[in-house]
Protein backbone atom coordinates (compact mmCIF):
# COMPACT_ATOMS: atom_id res chain seq x y z
CA UNK A 1 0.00 0.00 0.00
CA UNK A 2 1.51 3.57 -0.90
CA UNK A 3 2.11 6.29 1.33
CA UNK A 4 -0.43 8.22 0.32
CA UNK A 5 -3.19 5.80 0.86
CA UNK A 6 -1.81 4.68 4.32
CA UNK A 7 -1.77 8.31 5.24
CA UNK A 8 -5.43 8.67 4.09
CA UNK A 9 -6.72 5.44 5.76
CA UNK A 10 -4.83 6.83 8.79
CA UNK A 11 -6.48 10.31 8.50
CA UNK A 12 -9.68 8.95 7.43
CA UNK A 13 -9.52 6.40 10.15
CA UNK A 14 -8.79 9.18 12.97
CA UNK A 15 -11.51 11.24 11.62
CA UNK A 16 -14.30 8.76 11.86
CA UNK A 17 -12.65 8.12 15.37
CA UNK A 18 -12.34 11.37 16.19
CA UNK A 19 -16.14 12.01 14.57
CA UNK A 20 -17.63 9.47 16.38
CA UNK A 21 -15.92 10.22 20.08
CA UNK A 22 -17.01 13.45 19.20
CA UNK A 23 -20.86 12.74 18.15
CA UNK A 24 -20.76 10.46 22.11
CA UNK A 25 -19.07 13.51 23.70
CA UNK A 26 -22.02 16.31 21.84
CA UNK A 27 -24.55 13.51 22.67
CA UNK A 28 -23.87 13.38 26.20
CA UNK A 29 -22.86 16.90 26.72
CA UNK A 30 -25.99 18.12 24.94
CA UNK A 31 -28.19 16.23 27.06
CA UNK A 32 -26.53 16.93 29.95
CA UNK A 33 -27.13 20.92 28.69
CA UNK A 34 -30.78 20.17 27.66
CA UNK A 35 -31.37 18.75 30.85
CA UNK A 36 -29.74 21.29 33.15
CA UNK A 37 -31.18 24.01 31.27
CA UNK A 38 -34.51 21.89 30.65
CA UNK A 39 -34.68 22.10 34.54
CA UNK A 40 -34.33 25.65 34.83
CA UNK A 41 -37.06 26.40 32.37
CA UNK A 42 -38.96 23.91 33.93
CA UNK A 43 -38.86 25.36 37.28
CA UNK A 44 -38.99 28.99 35.88
CA UNK A 45 -42.26 28.09 33.67
CA UNK A 46 -44.02 26.36 37.16
CA UNK A 47 -43.24 29.77 38.77
CA UNK A 48 -44.45 31.70 36.10
CA UNK A 49 -47.99 29.29 36.11
CA UNK A 50 -47.95 29.39 39.55
CA UNK A 51 -47.93 32.99 40.09
CA UNK A 52 -50.20 33.22 36.84
CA UNK A 53 -52.82 31.15 38.17
CA UNK A 54 -52.62 32.92 41.75
CA UNK A 55 -52.44 36.60 40.24
CA UNK A 56 -56.04 35.40 38.19
CA UNK A 57 -57.71 33.84 41.40
CA UNK A 58 -56.20 36.09 44.04
CA UNK A 59 -58.39 38.58 43.56
CA UNK A 60 -61.66 36.38 43.65
CA UNK A 61 -60.69 34.64 46.41
CA UNK A 62 -60.06 37.85 48.81
CA UNK A 63 -64.03 38.79 47.01
CA UNK A 64 -65.27 35.86 48.38
CA UNK A 65 -63.45 35.99 51.65
CA UNK A 66 -64.93 39.64 52.07
CA UNK A 67 -68.80 38.26 51.21
CA UNK A 68 -68.21 35.42 53.50
CA UNK A 69 -67.11 38.37 56.08
CA UNK A 70 -70.65 40.37 55.35
CA UNK A 71 -71.84 40.99 57.89
CA UNK A 72 -75.25 41.56 56.47
CA UNK A 73 -75.21 38.06 54.80
CA UNK A 74 -73.77 36.84 58.22
CA UNK A 75 -76.73 38.10 59.91
CA UNK A 76 -79.35 36.58 57.44
CA UNK A 77 -77.61 33.15 57.41
CA UNK A 78 -78.29 33.02 60.85
CA UNK A 79 -81.83 34.18 60.43
CA UNK A 80 -82.58 33.38 56.84
CA UNK A 81 -86.52 33.69 57.20
CA UNK A 82 -86.30 37.25 57.62
CA UNK A 83 -87.09 39.31 54.88
CA UNK A 84 -85.66 42.25 56.33
CA UNK A 85 -82.70 40.80 56.55
CA UNK A 86 -82.58 38.71 53.19
CA UNK A 87 -83.40 41.97 51.08
CA UNK A 88 -80.59 43.40 52.99
CA UNK A 89 -78.69 40.47 52.16
CA UNK A 90 -79.54 39.70 48.68
CA UNK A 91 -78.42 43.36 47.81
CA UNK A 92 -74.97 42.88 49.29
CA UNK A 93 -74.56 40.02 46.94
CA UNK A 94 -76.01 41.92 44.16
CA UNK A 95 -72.97 44.12 44.85
CA UNK A 96 -70.26 41.40 45.12
CA UNK A 97 -71.66 40.41 42.03
CA UNK A 98 -70.89 42.90 39.92
CA UNK A 99 -67.29 42.83 41.59
CA UNK A 100 -66.76 39.66 40.63
CA UNK A 101 -64.81 39.07 37.84
CA UNK A 102 -67.30 36.62 35.97
CA UNK A 103 -70.30 38.81 37.58
CA UNK A 104 -71.46 35.34 39.55
CA UNK A 105 -71.50 34.22 43.35
CA UNK A 106 -73.70 31.74 45.24
CA UNK A 107 -74.56 31.75 48.99
CA UNK A 108 -75.88 28.42 50.10
CA UNK A 109 -77.26 28.81 54.09
CA UNK A 110 -76.91 25.96 56.18
CA UNK A 111 -80.03 26.42 58.20
CA UNK A 112 -82.48 26.07 55.70
CA UNK A 113 -80.05 24.79 52.72
CA UNK A 114 -80.84 27.16 50.28
CA UNK A 115 -78.92 27.72 47.46
CA UNK A 116 -78.47 31.23 45.45
CA UNK A 117 -77.31 31.98 42.76
CA UNK A 118 -77.32 34.98 40.01
CA UNK A 119 -75.18 35.28 36.48
CA UNK A 120 -73.40 37.87 34.49
CA UNK A 121 -77.12 38.77 32.74
CA UNK A 122 -78.71 39.27 35.74
CA UNK A 123 -80.82 36.20 34.80
CA UNK A 124 -82.22 35.57 38.41
CA UNK A 125 -82.75 38.83 39.53
CA UNK A 126 -85.66 38.50 41.72
CA UNK A 127 -85.39 34.82 41.77
CA UNK A 128 -81.57 34.34 43.46
CA UNK A 129 -83.17 31.67 45.12
CA UNK A 130 -82.33 28.02 42.77
CA UNK A 131 -83.30 25.66 44.62
CA UNK A 132 -82.62 23.66 47.86
CA UNK A 133 -79.96 21.51 48.64
CA UNK A 134 -80.60 17.96 49.31
CA UNK A 135 -77.88 16.32 51.76
CA UNK A 136 -79.03 12.68 49.90
CA UNK A 137 -78.47 14.38 46.17
CA UNK A 138 -74.67 13.25 45.37
CA UNK A 139 -74.71 16.46 43.05
CA UNK A 140 -75.08 18.55 46.38
CA UNK A 141 -72.67 16.16 48.24
CA UNK A 142 -70.09 19.13 47.78
CA UNK A 143 -71.76 21.39 50.07
CA UNK A 144 -72.22 19.27 53.20
CA UNK A 145 -68.90 18.04 52.70
CA UNK A 146 -67.00 21.21 53.28
CA UNK A 147 -69.47 22.04 56.31
CA UNK A 148 -68.75 18.55 57.64
CA UNK A 149 -64.79 19.16 57.37
CA UNK A 150 -65.08 22.80 58.64
CA UNK A 151 -63.12 23.71 55.03
CA UNK A 152 -62.75 27.85 55.29
CA UNK A 153 -61.46 27.71 51.70
CA UNK A 154 -61.75 25.47 48.94
CA UNK A 155 -61.71 25.39 45.25
CA UNK A 156 -63.91 22.85 43.45
CA UNK A 157 -64.19 22.10 39.75
CA UNK A 158 -67.95 21.13 39.48
CA UNK A 159 -70.59 21.17 37.08
CA UNK A 160 -74.40 22.46 38.47
CA UNK A 161 -76.63 20.15 36.44
CA UNK A 162 -79.50 22.45 38.02
CA UNK A 163 -77.94 25.53 36.76
CA UNK A 164 -76.63 23.85 33.43
CA UNK A 165 -72.98 25.60 34.03
CA UNK A 166 -69.70 23.86 34.90
CA UNK A 167 -67.36 26.22 36.70
CA UNK A 168 -64.34 26.53 39.12
CA UNK A 169 -65.84 27.59 42.24
CA UNK A 170 -64.75 29.66 44.85
CA UNK A 171 -65.93 28.21 48.37
CA UNK A 172 -65.75 30.12 50.86
CA UNK A 173 -67.51 29.22 54.47
CA UNK A 174 -69.10 31.96 56.40
CA UNK A 175 -69.04 31.92 60.22
CA UNK A 176 -71.03 33.78 62.90
CA UNK A 177 -68.59 35.16 65.64
CA UNK A 178 -68.53 32.14 67.49
CA UNK A 179 -67.55 30.76 64.82
CA UNK A 180 -70.25 28.11 63.83
CA UNK A 181 -70.72 27.68 60.31
CA UNK A 182 -73.31 29.56 58.50
CA UNK A 183 -73.35 28.19 55.14
CA UNK A 184 -71.21 29.21 51.99
CA UNK A 185 -70.53 32.19 49.77
CA UNK A 186 -68.54 32.41 46.96
CA UNK A 187 -68.26 33.06 43.26
CA UNK A 188 -68.04 30.54 39.50
CA UNK A 189 -65.71 30.82 37.27
CA UNK A 190 -66.33 29.97 33.81
CA UNK A 191 -64.11 26.76 33.05
CA UNK A 192 -63.93 26.90 29.39
CA UNK A 193 -62.75 29.96 29.80
CA UNK A 194 -60.77 29.78 31.97
CA UNK A 195 -58.79 26.65 30.91
CA UNK A 196 -58.75 28.77 27.83
CA UNK A 197 -56.63 32.04 29.98
CA UNK A 198 -54.81 30.40 32.51
CA UNK A 199 -54.56 26.50 31.42
CA UNK A 200 -54.88 25.85 27.49
CA UNK A 201 -52.52 29.00 26.98
CA UNK A 202 -51.54 27.62 23.43
CA UNK A 203 -47.24 27.65 24.61
CA UNK A 204 -45.86 24.89 21.87
CA UNK A 205 -43.85 21.61 24.09
CA UNK A 206 -45.53 23.11 27.62
CA UNK A 207 -48.81 21.59 29.18
CA UNK A 208 -50.00 23.05 32.73
CA UNK A 209 -52.11 21.29 35.10
CA UNK A 210 -53.11 21.84 38.12
CA UNK A 211 -54.34 18.97 40.92
CA UNK A 212 -55.54 19.53 44.31
CA UNK A 213 -53.90 18.20 47.47
CA UNK A 214 -54.78 14.64 46.29
CA UNK A 215 -53.26 14.84 43.34
CA UNK A 216 -56.66 14.53 41.79
CA UNK A 217 -56.55 17.24 38.27
CA UNK A 218 -58.77 20.41 39.07
CA UNK A 219 -57.81 21.90 35.86
CA UNK A 220 -56.32 20.87 32.22
CA UNK A 221 -56.58 21.39 29.00
CA UNK A 222 -58.15 18.07 28.19
CA UNK A 223 -61.48 17.96 30.41
CA UNK A 224 -62.30 14.19 30.31
CA UNK A 225 -59.30 14.23 32.81
CA UNK A 226 -60.84 16.43 34.97
CA UNK A 227 -61.58 15.09 38.14
CA UNK A 228 -64.84 16.93 38.44
CA UNK A 229 -66.46 17.15 42.03
CA UNK A 230 -63.34 15.27 43.19
CA UNK A 231 -64.23 16.20 47.21
CA UNK A 232 -66.89 14.02 47.32
CA UNK A 233 -65.43 11.22 45.54
CA UNK A 234 -63.85 8.17 47.57
CA UNK A 235 -59.97 7.59 47.04
CA UNK A 236 -59.02 5.24 44.64
CA UNK A 237 -61.93 6.35 42.18
CA UNK A 238 -60.64 9.90 41.56
CA UNK A 239 -58.62 11.34 38.24
CA UNK A 240 -55.19 11.38 40.05
CA UNK A 241 -52.19 12.70 37.95
CA UNK A 242 -50.76 9.64 37.57
CA UNK A 243 -53.12 8.64 34.78
CA UNK A 244 -50.66 10.53 32.01
CA UNK A 245 -48.17 8.83 32.51
CA UNK A 246 -47.79 5.11 31.32
CA UNK A 247 -44.63 4.03 33.48
CA UNK A 248 -45.26 3.12 36.94
CA UNK A 249 -42.06 4.66 37.73
CA UNK A 250 -43.19 7.79 36.58
CA UNK A 251 -46.43 8.09 38.35
CA UNK A 252 -43.96 6.73 41.06
CA UNK A 253 -42.08 10.08 40.30
CA UNK A 254 -44.87 12.79 39.94
CA UNK A 255 -46.38 11.76 43.14
CA UNK A 256 -43.65 11.12 45.01
CA UNK A 257 -42.97 15.02 43.96
CA UNK A 258 -46.25 16.11 45.27
CA UNK A 259 -45.79 14.42 48.63
CA UNK A 260 -41.79 16.00 48.94
CA UNK A 261 -43.96 19.29 48.44
CA UNK A 262 -46.31 18.23 50.82
CA UNK A 263 -44.21 17.17 53.29
CA UNK A 264 -42.34 20.70 53.33
CA UNK A 265 -45.52 22.57 53.77
CA UNK A 266 -46.14 26.12 52.87
CA UNK A 267 -42.66 26.03 51.81
CA UNK A 268 -42.94 28.78 49.50
CA UNK A 269 -41.12 28.96 46.13
CA UNK A 270 -40.42 25.25 46.73
CA UNK A 271 -40.24 23.32 43.04
CA UNK A 272 -39.10 20.01 42.20
CA UNK A 273 -38.41 18.74 38.55
CA UNK A 274 -38.01 15.34 37.09
CA UNK A 275 -37.91 13.69 33.80
CA UNK A 276 -41.17 11.79 32.77
CA UNK A 277 -41.96 9.92 29.31
CA UNK A 278 -45.65 10.70 28.18
CA UNK A 279 -46.54 9.83 24.74
CA UNK A 280 -43.17 7.96 24.18
CA UNK A 281 -41.63 11.69 24.21
CA UNK A 282 -39.15 12.44 27.28
CA UNK A 283 -41.01 15.52 29.30
CA UNK A 284 -39.63 17.39 32.11
CA UNK A 285 -42.01 17.56 34.81
CA UNK A 286 -41.67 20.44 37.21
CA UNK A 287 -44.48 20.86 40.09
CA UNK A 288 -44.65 23.50 42.47
CA UNK A 289 -47.24 23.43 45.86
CA UNK A 290 -49.77 26.60 45.90
CA UNK A 291 -50.56 26.50 49.93
CA UNK A 292 -52.66 29.91 48.74
CA UNK A 293 -55.43 27.53 46.87
CA UNK A 294 -54.04 23.66 48.30
CA UNK A 295 -53.18 22.77 44.49
CA UNK A 296 -50.28 21.86 43.05
CA UNK A 297 -49.02 22.99 40.06
CA UNK A 298 -47.70 21.13 37.32
CA UNK A 299 -45.96 22.27 34.03
CA UNK A 300 -44.49 19.97 31.53
CA UNK A 301 -42.24 20.59 29.13
CA UNK A 302 -41.74 18.82 25.88
CA UNK A 303 -38.12 18.77 25.18
CA UNK A 304 -38.24 17.30 22.02
CA UNK A 305 -40.50 19.79 20.78
CA UNK A 306 -38.89 23.03 23.02
CA UNK A 307 -35.12 21.99 22.16
CA UNK A 308 -34.87 19.01 19.53
CA UNK A 309 -31.42 17.97 19.53
CA UNK A 310 -31.82 18.74 15.32
CA UNK A 311 -30.75 22.72 16.64
CA UNK A 312 -27.34 21.48 17.80
CA UNK A 313 -26.91 19.63 14.72
CA UNK A 314 -25.65 22.78 12.89
CA UNK A 315 -22.76 22.67 15.68
CA UNK A 316 -22.11 19.23 14.50
CA UNK A 317 -22.10 20.17 10.89
CA UNK A 318 -19.57 22.70 11.56
CA UNK A 319 -17.64 20.59 14.02
CA UNK A 320 -17.49 17.87 11.14
CA UNK A 321 -16.72 20.65 8.47
CA UNK A 322 -13.87 21.89 10.23
CA UNK A 323 -12.39 18.02 10.84
CA UNK A 324 -12.70 17.63 7.35
CA UNK A 325 -11.16 20.44 6.39
CA UNK A 326 -8.25 20.12 8.81
CA UNK A 327 -7.79 16.55 7.60
CA UNK A 328 -7.56 18.16 4.14
CA UNK A 329 -5.35 20.60 5.09
CA UNK A 330 -3.00 17.68 6.92
CA UNK A 331 -3.12 15.50 3.81
CA UNK A 332 -2.40 18.39 1.70
CA UNK A 333 0.28 19.26 3.87
CA UNK A 334 1.89 15.70 4.12
CA UNK A 335 1.37 15.97 0.41
CA UNK A 336 3.47 19.16 -0.26
CA UNK A 337 6.15 18.14 2.96
CA UNK A 338 6.58 14.41 2.21
CA UNK A 339 4.63 12.27 -0.51
CA UNK A 340 5.32 14.91 -3.79
CA UNK A 341 8.91 14.89 -2.51
CA UNK A 342 9.35 11.08 -2.17
CA UNK A 343 7.12 10.26 -5.36
CA UNK A 344 9.66 12.91 -7.04
CA UNK A 345 12.83 11.52 -5.73
CA UNK A 346 11.18 7.86 -5.89
CA UNK A 347 10.78 8.43 -9.59
CA UNK A 348 14.39 10.08 -9.63
CA UNK A 349 16.14 7.21 -8.67
CA UNK A 350 14.62 5.07 -10.94
CA UNK A 351 15.84 7.69 -13.63
CA UNK A 352 19.04 7.18 -12.24
CA UNK A 353 19.04 3.57 -11.78
CA UNK A 354 18.39 3.67 -15.53
CA UNK A 355 21.02 5.61 -16.75
CA UNK A 356 19.32 8.96 -16.90
CA UNK A 357 20.89 11.54 -14.66
CA UNK A 358 19.16 14.35 -15.62
CA UNK A 359 16.44 14.50 -12.68
CA UNK A 360 15.18 17.66 -13.62
CA UNK A 361 14.71 20.62 -10.29
CA UNK A 362 13.29 18.15 -7.40
CA UNK A 363 10.92 19.81 -5.18
CA UNK A 364 12.79 20.51 -2.15
CA UNK A 365 10.46 21.32 1.19
CA UNK A 366 12.41 22.96 4.07
CA UNK A 367 12.70 19.80 5.91
CA UNK A 368 14.60 16.08 6.13
CA UNK A 369 12.99 15.14 2.92
CA UNK A 370 14.42 18.50 0.96
CA UNK A 371 17.51 18.30 2.44
CA UNK A 372 17.59 14.37 1.28
CA UNK A 373 16.74 15.41 -2.58
CA UNK A 374 19.11 17.69 -2.36
CA UNK A 375 22.25 15.43 -1.61
CA UNK A 376 20.38 13.11 -4.24
CA UNK A 377 20.85 15.40 -6.57
CA UNK A 378 24.21 16.43 -5.69
CA UNK A 379 24.96 12.19 -5.50
CA UNK A 380 23.57 12.32 -8.98
CA UNK A 381 24.97 14.97 -10.40
CA UNK A 382 28.61 13.20 -9.14
CA UNK A 383 27.66 9.99 -10.60
CA UNK A 384 26.75 11.68 -13.60
CA UNK A 385 30.16 13.33 -13.86
CA UNK A 386 32.18 9.87 -13.19
CA UNK A 387 29.75 8.23 -15.44
CA UNK A 388 30.84 10.36 -18.34
CA UNK A 389 34.05 10.29 -17.61
CA UNK A 390 34.59 6.48 -17.11
CA UNK A 391 32.21 6.62 -20.24
CA UNK A 392 35.49 8.55 -22.12
CA UNK A 393 38.00 6.42 -20.60
CA UNK A 394 36.22 3.67 -21.72
CA UNK A 395 35.59 5.00 -24.83
CA UNK A 396 39.19 5.93 -25.36
CA UNK A 397 40.76 2.48 -23.69
CA UNK A 398 38.31 1.00 -27.03
CA UNK A 399 39.71 3.55 -29.70
CA UNK A 400 43.37 2.64 -28.52
CA UNK A 401 42.74 -1.44 -28.11
CA UNK A 402 41.21 -1.11 -31.08
CA UNK A 403 43.94 0.76 -32.89
CA UNK A 404 45.95 -1.68 -31.37
CA UNK A 405 44.68 -5.03 -32.63
CA UNK A 406 45.17 -3.53 -35.89
CA UNK A 407 48.81 -1.91 -35.47
CA UNK A 408 52.03 -4.59 -35.97
CA UNK A 409 53.76 -4.57 -32.78
CA UNK A 410 56.91 -5.01 -34.31
CA UNK A 411 56.68 -2.44 -37.41
CA UNK A 412 53.62 -0.19 -36.58
CA UNK A 413 52.43 -0.72 -39.41
CA UNK A 414 48.62 -2.21 -39.98
CA UNK A 415 48.49 -5.83 -39.04
CA UNK A 416 46.44 -8.47 -40.97
CA UNK A 417 43.12 -7.54 -39.03
CA UNK A 418 43.69 -3.78 -40.32
CA UNK A 419 44.65 -5.37 -43.62
CA UNK A 420 41.39 -7.75 -44.16
CA UNK A 421 39.27 -4.65 -42.86
CA UNK A 422 40.99 -2.06 -45.19
CA UNK A 423 41.07 -4.58 -48.23
CA UNK A 424 37.38 -5.23 -47.56
CA UNK A 425 36.24 -1.48 -47.16
CA UNK A 426 38.16 -1.57 -50.51
CA UNK A 427 36.59 -4.05 -52.13
CA UNK A 428 33.15 -2.90 -51.13
CA UNK A 429 33.83 1.27 -52.21
CA UNK A 430 35.22 -0.25 -55.73
CA UNK A 431 32.44 -2.38 -56.96
CA UNK A 432 29.77 0.96 -55.68
CA UNK A 433 31.90 3.29 -57.28
CA UNK A 434 32.79 0.77 -60.74
CA UNK A 435 36.56 1.80 -59.66
CA UNK A 436 39.96 -0.47 -58.81
CA UNK A 437 42.26 -0.19 -57.09
CA UNK A 438 46.04 -1.90 -56.85
CA UNK A 439 47.70 -4.26 -54.27
CA UNK A 440 51.26 -4.90 -53.96
CA UNK A 441 52.39 -8.05 -52.10
CA UNK A 442 55.74 -7.81 -50.93
CA UNK A 443 58.07 -10.61 -49.54
CA UNK A 444 61.58 -9.67 -48.19
CA UNK A 445 64.15 -11.84 -50.44
CA UNK A 446 65.99 -15.18 -48.18
CA UNK A 447 65.29 -13.79 -44.89
CA UNK A 448 65.27 -16.86 -43.37
CA UNK A 449 69.37 -16.99 -44.24
CA UNK A 450 68.94 -13.22 -42.88
CA UNK A 451 67.59 -14.54 -39.79
CA UNK A 452 70.27 -17.42 -39.45
CA UNK A 453 73.19 -15.46 -39.87
CA UNK A 454 72.73 -12.15 -38.56
CA UNK A 455 70.31 -13.68 -36.04
CA UNK A 456 66.75 -13.14 -35.06
CA UNK A 457 66.99 -9.73 -33.26
CA UNK A 458 68.57 -7.83 -36.11
CA UNK A 459 66.03 -9.67 -38.48
CA UNK A 460 63.43 -8.19 -36.74
CA UNK A 461 65.15 -4.77 -37.05
CA UNK A 462 65.46 -5.08 -41.17
CA UNK A 463 61.88 -5.82 -41.01
CA UNK A 464 61.22 -2.40 -39.09
CA UNK A 465 63.35 -0.71 -41.39
CA UNK A 466 61.75 -2.09 -44.70
CA UNK A 467 58.45 -0.87 -42.96
CA UNK A 468 59.27 2.36 -42.76
CA UNK A 469 61.77 2.56 -46.30
CA UNK A 470 58.38 1.47 -47.79
CA UNK A 471 56.37 3.71 -46.34
CA UNK A 472 58.35 6.32 -47.24
CA UNK A 473 57.65 5.32 -51.02
CA UNK A 474 53.51 5.66 -50.58
CA UNK A 475 51.16 8.40 -50.94
CA UNK A 476 49.91 9.23 -47.44
CA UNK A 477 46.52 7.99 -48.15
CA UNK A 478 48.05 4.42 -49.58
CA UNK A 479 47.59 1.59 -46.90
CA UNK A 480 50.81 -0.28 -46.39
CA UNK A 481 50.48 -3.31 -43.73
CA UNK A 482 52.58 -6.89 -42.51
CA UNK A 483 50.62 -9.13 -43.85
CA UNK A 484 52.66 -11.62 -41.83
CA UNK A 485 56.14 -12.39 -41.50
CA UNK A 486 58.34 -10.70 -43.72
CA UNK A 487 55.39 -10.19 -46.07
CA UNK A 488 53.91 -6.58 -46.58
CA UNK A 489 50.64 -5.45 -47.79
CA UNK A 490 50.27 -2.06 -49.87
CA UNK A 491 46.51 -1.42 -51.20
CA UNK A 492 46.50 1.91 -53.30
CA UNK A 493 43.57 3.42 -54.48
CA UNK A 494 42.87 5.82 -56.52
CA UNK A 495 45.36 3.47 -58.77
CA UNK A 496 45.86 2.27 -62.36
CA UNK A 497 48.12 -0.22 -63.76
CA UNK A 498 50.75 1.84 -64.24
CA UNK A 499 50.63 3.75 -60.80
CA UNK A 500 50.89 0.50 -59.22
CA UNK A 501 53.71 -0.49 -60.96
CA UNK A 502 55.88 2.68 -60.79
CA UNK A 503 55.06 2.41 -57.10
CA UNK A 504 56.07 -1.13 -56.70
CA UNK A 505 58.91 -0.51 -58.62
CA UNK A 506 59.71 2.65 -56.77
CA UNK A 507 59.58 0.69 -53.65
CA UNK A 508 61.91 -2.62 -54.64
CA UNK A 509 64.90 0.14 -55.71
CA UNK A 510 64.49 2.08 -52.62
CA UNK A 511 64.43 -1.03 -50.37
CA UNK A 512 67.17 -2.24 -52.22
CA UNK A 513 69.44 0.97 -52.05
CA UNK A 514 68.53 1.74 -48.69
CA UNK A 515 69.85 -1.70 -47.76
CA UNK A 516 73.04 -1.12 -49.61
CA UNK A 517 73.60 1.60 -47.88
CA UNK A 518 73.37 -0.07 -44.46
CA UNK A 519 75.80 -2.20 -46.02
CA UNK A 520 73.14 -4.99 -45.50
CA UNK A 521 71.29 -7.64 -48.54
CA UNK A 522 68.17 -6.63 -48.32
CA UNK A 523 66.23 -6.98 -51.37
CA UNK A 524 61.98 -7.74 -52.17
CA UNK A 525 60.10 -9.30 -54.34
CA UNK A 526 56.56 -7.63 -55.21
CA UNK A 527 53.83 -9.07 -56.63
CA UNK A 528 51.25 -6.23 -57.78
CA UNK A 529 47.85 -6.41 -59.01
CA UNK A 530 45.24 -4.17 -60.56
CA UNK A 531 41.81 -5.09 -59.29
CA UNK A 532 38.87 -4.00 -61.26
CA UNK A 533 34.78 -3.65 -59.41
CA UNK A 534 34.12 -7.35 -59.63
CA UNK A 535 36.82 -8.67 -57.98
CA UNK A 536 36.46 -10.72 -54.77
CA UNK A 537 38.88 -10.19 -51.98
CA UNK A 538 39.75 -14.03 -52.39
CA UNK A 539 40.44 -13.04 -56.04
CA UNK A 540 42.51 -10.06 -55.47
CA UNK A 541 45.03 -11.79 -52.84
CA UNK A 542 45.37 -14.70 -55.07
CA UNK A 543 46.45 -12.25 -57.97
CA UNK A 544 48.67 -10.98 -56.03
CA UNK A 545 49.86 -13.56 -54.18
CA UNK A 546 50.32 -14.95 -58.14
CA UNK A 547 52.24 -12.40 -59.24
CA UNK A 548 54.59 -12.28 -56.35
CA UNK A 549 54.85 -16.20 -56.43
CA UNK A 550 56.29 -15.32 -60.08
CA UNK A 551 58.61 -12.50 -58.57
CA UNK A 552 60.03 -14.95 -56.77
CA UNK A 553 60.55 -17.52 -59.69
CA UNK A 554 62.06 -14.63 -61.73
CA UNK A 555 65.10 -14.65 -59.59
CA UNK A 556 63.72 -12.61 -56.59
CA UNK A 557 64.15 -8.40 -56.15
CA UNK A 558 61.48 -8.27 -59.05
CA UNK A 559 58.06 -6.66 -59.22
CA UNK A 560 55.39 -8.61 -61.17
CA UNK A 561 52.03 -6.84 -61.93
CA UNK A 562 48.60 -8.94 -62.91
CA UNK A 563 46.91 -5.36 -64.65
CA UNK A 564 44.01 -8.02 -65.08
CA UNK A 565 45.24 -8.62 -68.28
CA UNK A 566 48.68 -9.40 -68.80
CA UNK A 567 51.57 -9.66 -66.87
CA UNK A 568 54.35 -7.11 -66.93
CA UNK A 569 58.00 -8.10 -65.48
CA UNK A 570 60.73 -6.01 -64.47
N1 LIG B 1 63.46 -12.07 -37.33
C1 LIG B 1 62.25 -12.47 -37.67
N2 LIG B 1 62.07 -13.46 -38.48
C2 LIG B 1 60.85 -13.85 -38.85
C3 LIG B 1 59.73 -13.20 -38.33
N3 LIG B 1 58.61 -13.78 -38.87
C4 LIG B 1 59.06 -14.75 -39.69
N4 LIG B 1 60.41 -14.83 -39.70
C5 LIG B 1 61.23 -15.68 -40.43
O1 LIG B 1 61.24 -15.29 -41.74
C6 LIG B 1 61.59 -16.35 -42.57
C7 LIG B 1 60.76 -16.31 -43.77
O2 LIG B 1 61.25 -17.20 -44.67
P1 LIG B 1 60.55 -17.43 -46.03
O3 LIG B 1 59.89 -16.26 -46.54
O4 LIG B 1 59.76 -18.73 -45.97
O5 LIG B 1 61.77 -17.80 -46.97
P2 LIG B 1 62.94 -16.82 -47.37
O6 LIG B 1 64.12 -17.30 -46.62
O7 LIG B 1 62.57 -15.47 -47.17
O8 LIG B 1 63.06 -17.19 -48.88
P3 LIG B 1 62.25 -16.55 -50.00
O9 LIG B 1 61.07 -15.86 -49.49
O10 LIG B 1 61.94 -17.65 -50.93
O11 LIG B 1 63.23 -15.63 -50.64
C8 LIG B 1 61.44 -17.56 -41.69
O12 LIG B 1 62.69 -18.12 -41.42
C9 LIG B 1 60.79 -17.08 -40.45
O13 LIG B 1 61.22 -17.78 -39.32
C10 LIG B 1 59.92 -12.16 -37.43
O14 LIG B 1 59.05 -11.53 -36.92
N5 LIG B 1 61.21 -11.81 -37.15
Amino acid sequence: MSLNTRILTLATTLLVVAAAASWLAYRALSQDIIERWGQQVAEIQVRYDSARLLQSLEREIGLARQMADSVAIQQWAAAPDNPALKTAAIRQMESFRSNFRDNTYFVALRKNRQYYFNNASNEFAGQQLRYQLDPDDPDDAWFFRLIDEGRDFHLNVNPDEALGVTKLWIDVLVRDDSGQILGMVGTGLELDRFLQDIVDIGQKGITTLFVDFNGAIQLYRDRNYIDFASIIKPEGQKNTVDLLFEAPEDQQKVLGMLQMLKNRGGDSGAVASSFVTIDGHRHLAGVAYLPAIGWFEITLLDLDTLLPVSYLWPLVAVFLAALLASLLLFHGLVRRWVLTPIVALERAVKQVREGNFRTGNLPKPDNEIGRLSGHFEDMASTLQASTEDLQAQVASRTEELHRLARVDALTGLGNRRALDEALAIEIERSYRQGSGFGVLWMDVDHFKAINDERGHQTGDAILCDVAHWLRACLRPYDIAGRWGGDEFLVILSPCDALTLEHTAQRVRINIEQQGQAMTLPVTVSIGGYQASAEDTLDGVLKRADQALYRAKQQGRNQVMIDSGEALSTE
